[in-house]
């Protein structure tokens, strides 16, 4: 499987401007014959939490509607970060997944809110998982903040995936344990992370990007830097079932006392 993973620079609250550079993000990935393009979160706002009244995208149409025609016409798949949705009268982070064939293959509500950037003021939680195939296999996708709730990541690893998604707007002052925390993400679920910050500014923070590919081991295989950048790795799914293979910690676990 090969990834691309498009580190952009959302521009704070104009959801014409990301629009546009996602469907050029997209564009040019699919040009470097990859199986799946993955996007930060919050890509169609940034974090313009007091404006979603305004800008959040309604049911997700405009989203959507543009995801399935890229992935149609560049025939490719999407993990489409996360947007600001309003659905009745309500605000959602959420993250679309669409397949090649434009179809959606999930809807995903972030879990976990992050009040450091008072996501509690103004998003409704999710209460559902989110496992998906791509192109037959077996994935799942978090969203930032999730990532520091191993439990929430467990319980759906623990279904098979091969490969977990996570779209973040991670500020650049914590970036050390953004990238401990997904090495850890990938060794103690065996499985690879593809993970994808954002860069440029808000009001309020800076993101320095370092998107990162991550193997079963923990090893790094990709890193971004600091600015946009597409940065793209090819997974051996081969290594899932041999590093599962060689230390079966699903099946060791006892479920039972804890
Ligand atoms: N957008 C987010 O969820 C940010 C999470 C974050 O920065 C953290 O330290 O956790």
């Amino acid at each position: 499987m090969r990834v691309a993973l498009a580190q952009i620079n959302i521009q704070f609250g104009d959801p014409d401007a990301n629009y546009a550079q996602v469907e050029t993000a997209v564009q040019k990935a699919a040009e470097q014959s990859v199986d799946v393009v993955v996007l930060p979160e919050m890509w169609n706002t940034g974090y313009a939490l007091k404006r979603l009244n305004v800008l959040a995208d309604d049911e997700g149409q405009r989203t959507q509607k543009l995801l399935s025609r890229l992935a149609t016409e560049f025939k490719v798949n999407i993990v489409g970060g996360s947007v600001a949705v309003a659905r009745d009268g309500r605000y959602y982070n959420e993250m679309l997944v669409v397949n090649r064939q434009g179809a959606l293959l999930s809807r995903y509500d972030k879990v976990h809110r992050f009040g450091l950037m008072a996501e509690d003021q103004y998003i409704t939680a999710g209460q559902t998982e989110n496992l998906f195939p791509i192109d037959d296999v077996p994935a799942m996708g978090v969203i930032c903040y999730d990532i520091r709730f191993p439990e929430w990541l467990r319980k759906q690893a623990a279904q098979g995936p091969k490969v977990i998604f996570v779209s973040a707007e991670w500020p650049t002052v914590r970036l050390p344990q953004w990238r401990l925390l997904l090495q850890a993400r990938a060794i103690e679920n065996q499985a690879f992370v593809v993970a994808v910050n954002r860069v440029g500014s808000d009001p309020d923070n800076d993101f320095g990007g370092q998107s990162l590919v991550i193997d079963p081991l923990g090893q790094i295989m990709a890193i971004a830097g600091a600015h946009a950048q597409l940065v793209t790795a090819k997974l051996d799914l081969d290594q899932v079932e041999q590093v599962r293979g060689q230390i079966p910690v699903f099946n060791d676990r006892r479920p039972e006392l804890y």
